[in-house]
């Protein structure tokens, strides 16, 4: 009974209901000014004549304001008593209703009907356009809006970017007219040639480009029918030499070759004894052992740029995206290996002898596997068979020398609600085939090289050394925790690592140094909120649409879906402002740098795409389009229907990622005191 509900009526303008005897004249039921006083209309009453009102939503509304039934009227609350607003219920077949209903759960301080259904000063016909307008319903139109307003922007790189993006998550329709709509913005930087048929060298050197983007996301450019097909000629660029011809068209970069003259000893060890392997091809393997930032990925990067420029093949992978981007040609080994998703222990490769997969593994001298402890045992069990397979070798991984490399200490694979045994079960070490590994040990923390506290007592943290208080719970050092102070811990926090953000907005090398790291979503979403705020300017609310498929008797309704903060998905709103750090939640292109983890800046408030600038890894400085794609929230997770879909308005967030506590990923680090 605590605290008490009160329900909200939710009507169209004239259409409450009204009780009346049996016996009262109709006229007198008309005329009685008490039968025109709802709840709905004496909220918008109130909030015309109280501002203090228009803070908050109608369900938030008897929170704060009580409702008087015999004088039919809203009072400001004067006890703290804790009250729930709750809104009828209204079926999409309603139509107007549920149109208006889902406004009200989004706009504050509606002053009337007409009021609710203003959006940005433009009063629209229907509740249905408003909420059009609002962004919190999709449009038939909305990839043709998004891409008409990306056309704007005049940048014809990240438009075919954002139309190969359309192609593989949007799924949409009509695309033939969409093709030629937007053809002309697309190749408005080619050149134009003199032949005499100028379109159709435009149309195959965009169809070339398209499918150039496509391919790293396993499509075709031939697999959209509707499109102009791309002639014979031009369309073998997929054949057997081509691979490899692609993997050397790019030039190794000078700072990876740099590298090698400036390794510490250990690194110095190790790159010897595997540059001895790959000279003498002999095949073995090596794990790269090292805490957070004793330099591996420096040594790959060394590595893979020693390998390139003698003319042989070096593959680079790493389990997340993320760090996959942080090596240069680097792909997930998912993509690498074409591993299944959800392995088990007689699984293999899904690439085939002859495919370009084959050719250029078995073509390779070296594979370089960063963050191999995150990585499944299953999944490296599937990889050694299918290399097995594919060399016609019985060695451990058919004889090519790997290099795994990762910390212990950091990420396990991840066992869904498993325990710490099954999580060690599942991990590298505990495959036969680690016994044929070779480890090699970085010990010189080269990220905190003038901060040895720091770099001690995270090894100490690492290692399990550092004593635990109670419940495995350690015991920070005073210095890296900020006292708490009543009720402005967390702006406290925000200070300490967004010090002075105002003058630092739009100033990339300053936002990906530092990250507030929280275990929970919903902190996320609070701090994240916070950190928005202290941005100048008019911020811009991008909405998700959530949807349960199959829920014809919506069972579910809107406020509560949009209420759900699932792992991997945005919050239902997400107010970005320019110059906001964002980071993407999901593997969209990781050959070119848009994967999980990936931080941006963003740049342009747009209503129907993100316009943002990448901010790590190899495809720093490109500027991206980000439309709005459809997600399915994770099959296990525990939600009271199955199979729930979000759609979600955008595919970014500001916010941090959980995964690397003790990787420090991040220059600074902290940690939240209970
Ligand atoms: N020999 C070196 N000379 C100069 N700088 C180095 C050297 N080795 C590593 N670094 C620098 O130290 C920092 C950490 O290195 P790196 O990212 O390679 O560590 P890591 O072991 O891969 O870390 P993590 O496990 O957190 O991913 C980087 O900024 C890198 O450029």
């Amino acid at each position: 009974m605590c605290p008490s509900v009160d329900r909200l009526q939710v009507h169209l303008p004239n259409m409450h209901q009204v009780r009346f005897e049996a016996n009262q004249p109709i006229s007198s039921v008309l005329e009685n000014p008490r039968n025109s006083k709802t709840i709905l209309t004496e909220f918008f009453k109130m909030n015309s004549v109280d501002p203090n009102a228009r803070r908050y939503l109608y369900r938030e509304f008897p929170d704060h304001y009580r409702w008087l039934s015999t004088s039919r009227e809203w009072q400001k609350r004067k006890s703290q008593q804790r009250v729930l607003g709750r809104l009828y219920v209204a079926s999409p077949l309603e139509g107007e209703r549920f149109y208006m209903r889902m406004l009200l759960n989004h706009v504050r301080g509606p002053t009337s009907f007409e009021h609710l259904r203003t959006v940005n000063g433009v009063t629209h016909p229907t509740f249905r356009a408003a909420a059009e307008a609002l962004g919190l319903i999709e449009n038939d139109e909305s990839i043709r809006q998004c891409l008409s307003e990306a056309c704007s922007v005049r940048m014809p790189t990240a438009l075919r970017r954002l139309f190969a993006t359309i192609l593989v998550y949007c799924q949409p329709t009509g695309l033939r007219s969409l093709w030629d709509e937007f053809f002309p913005y697309m190749v408005e930087d080619y050149p134009t040639s003199n032949t005499t048929n100028n379109c159709v060298f435009l149309t195959n050197k965009l169809l070339q480009d398209l499918d150039r983007l496509l391919r790293p996301l396993r499509k075709r450019i031939s697999d959209y029918t509707e499109l102009p097909s791309l002639p014979e000629t031009t369309d073998d660029i997929g054949e057997l030499p081509s691979i490899i011809e692609e993997y050397f068209s790019i030039p190794v970069p000078d700072e990876d070759l740099a590298c090698v003259a400036t390794l510490n000893s250990d690194q110095q060890i190790a790159y010897d004894t595997i540059m001895n392997a790959v000279i003498s091809k002999a095949g073995c393997s090596f794990f790269v052992d090292g805490p957070g930032g004793t330099g591996k990925t420096f040594l790959y990067r060394a590595l893979l740029a020693t390998v390139k420029s003698r003319g042989e093949i070096a593959i680079p992978t790493a389990t997340s995206g993320i760090a996959a981007t942080l090596l240069h040609q680097g792909r997930t080994s998912h993509s690498t290996f074409q591993l299944p998703l959800n392995p088990d222990s007689s699984s293999t490769c899904s690439f085939t002898k002859r495919s370009k997969t084959a050719i250029l593994l078995k073509n390779s001298s070296i594979i370089v596997w960063d963050e191999a402890p995150m990585t499944h045992i299953y999944q490296f069990e599937a990889v050694d068979r299918s290399l097995k397979d594919l060399m016609g070798n019985d060695l451990p991984f058919g004889g090519k020398i790997i290099v795994f490399g990762g910390d212990f200490r950091q990420v396990l694979p991840v066992v869904r609600n498993g325990t710490k045994a099954q999580m060690i079960d599942a991990s590298f070490v505990r495959s036969p085939m680690w016994r044929h590994i070779r480890i090699l040990r970085l010990r010189e923390n080269m990220r905190s090289r003038d901060d040895s506290g720091f770099a001690n007592f995270l090894l100490s943290v690492g290692n399990g050394n550092e004593p635990t208080v109670s419940d495995q719970m350690i015991r920070l050092p005073t210095g890296m925790i900020i006292p708490t102070v009543a009720d402005s811990s967390i702006e406290a926090l925000i200070d300490q690592v967004f010090p002075s953000l105002s003058e630092h907005v739009g100033d990339g090398n300053f936002i990906v140094e530092r990250a507030i790291i929280t275990p929970l979503n919903e902190d996320a979403d609070r701090i994240n909120n916070k950190v928005v705020e202290k941005f100048l300017g008019e911020g811009k609310m991008y909405y998700s649409f959530d949807s349960v498929p199959e829920d014809k008797r919506n069972l579910y309704q809107q406020e509560f879906l949009n209420s759900i903060s699932a792992s991997g998905l945005p919050p239902h709103a997400l107010t970005l402002k320019p110059g906001v750090p964002l980071m993407l939640l999901r593997n969209i292109d990781p050959k070119h740098g848009l994967c999980n983890g990936t931080r941006l800046l963003f740049h342009s408030l747009k209503d129907n795409f993100i316009d943002a600038e990448i901010l790590t890894g190899h495809s720093r400085g490109n500027r991206v389009f980000l439309p709005r794609i459809p997600l399915k929230t994770a099959e296990d997770i525990k939600l009271p229907f199955e199979d729930g879909q979000k759609a979600i308005s955008c595919e970014v967030e500001f916010c941090l990622d959980y995964q690397q506590v003790s990787g420090t990923n991040y220059s600074t680090c902290w940690h939240i005191p209970p």
